[in-house]
């Protein structure tokens, strides 16, 4: 699989969660819940029991994304509940080590987002402990933002670290280049060419007449703008 595009459901109508699942199922490779706390941003969502719910009523796997102020406290519990992927804020962790290490011990794959202004250095060393690094092209907290086009040049930094680290690093299990926030037929192609391959889109895909379209039609412009990785058979 060249590129992932997971459907946030911020978009969807929370009344009939699991038809608005069902809608992208066919299409895309995960679901994308933001959980937010109103500590950490000002947005409260949904939290633990309607995780629980969704992972045992919906098809495809879920892309948990906390946007909590404590999420070395609930973490841990989203992998267990059966989470595909569990996404942590560098700004929010005290011990991310220990976090992503305990949701990879539960069976999830560990994530770790960046806001806008979080420069990745600091962070690279994280990279080791981590399935996906998230790079938010919009500030946490609602869907329908204005895509931020100064995140860009973070995504072209964190591909070449992530490429080096596959290289040099002798990194065998890959790590996701994920982006957030603004997602939308033009910008997915700026980010692919800058080096994401896994894609979070909200209103682009459940404001459209059909939200299994919007994501077929996401990827193939992802796809389109990926760029060639030279291979040494390519070479
Ligand atoms: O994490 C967030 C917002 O904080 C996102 O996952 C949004 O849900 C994306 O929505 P769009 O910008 O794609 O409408
Ligand atoms: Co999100």
């Amino acid at each position: 699989m060249s590129v992932r595009i997971s459907p946030s459901i911020l978009a969807a109508d929370f009344t009939r969660l699991a038809d608005e699942a069902a809608a992208v199922a066919d299409d895309a490779d995960l679901l994308h819940v933001d959980v937010m706390d109103n500590h950490f941003v000002p947005n409260l969502t949904v939290g633990l029991p309607v995780v629980e719910s969704l992972v045992k009523n919906v098809r495809l796997p879920l892309d948990i994304h906390l946007g909590v102020a404590d999420p070395d406290r609930w973490a841990p519990g989203y992998a267990e509940a059966g989470a595909r992927s569990v996404t942590i804020h560098a700004e929010a962790t005290i011990t991310p080590v220990r976090t992503l290490r305990a949701i990879r011990a539960a069976g999830a794959q560990a994530g770790l987002a960046l806001n806008p202004a979080t420069p990745l250095e600091p962070y690279e060393a994280l990279l080791a402990e981590a399935d996906t690094l998230l790079v938010m092209t919009v500030e946490p907290g609602f869907g329908s933002q204005r895509f931020l086009d100064f995140t860009l040049e973070k995504v072209r930094r964190a591909r070449r670290t992530i490429d080096a680290l596959a290289r040099f690093g002798g990194r065998r299990v890959p790590l996701w280049l994920q982006v957030d926030g603004g997602v939308n037929e033009t910008t997915i192609a700026r980010c692919a060419e800058a080096g994401a391959d896994s894609f979070v889109a909200g209103s682009a895909v459940y404001a459209a007449a059909d939200p299994g379209a919007a994501v077929r039609a996401l990827r193939a412009r992802a796809e389109d703008a990926r760029p060639v990785t030279v291979t040494a058979e390519t070479a």
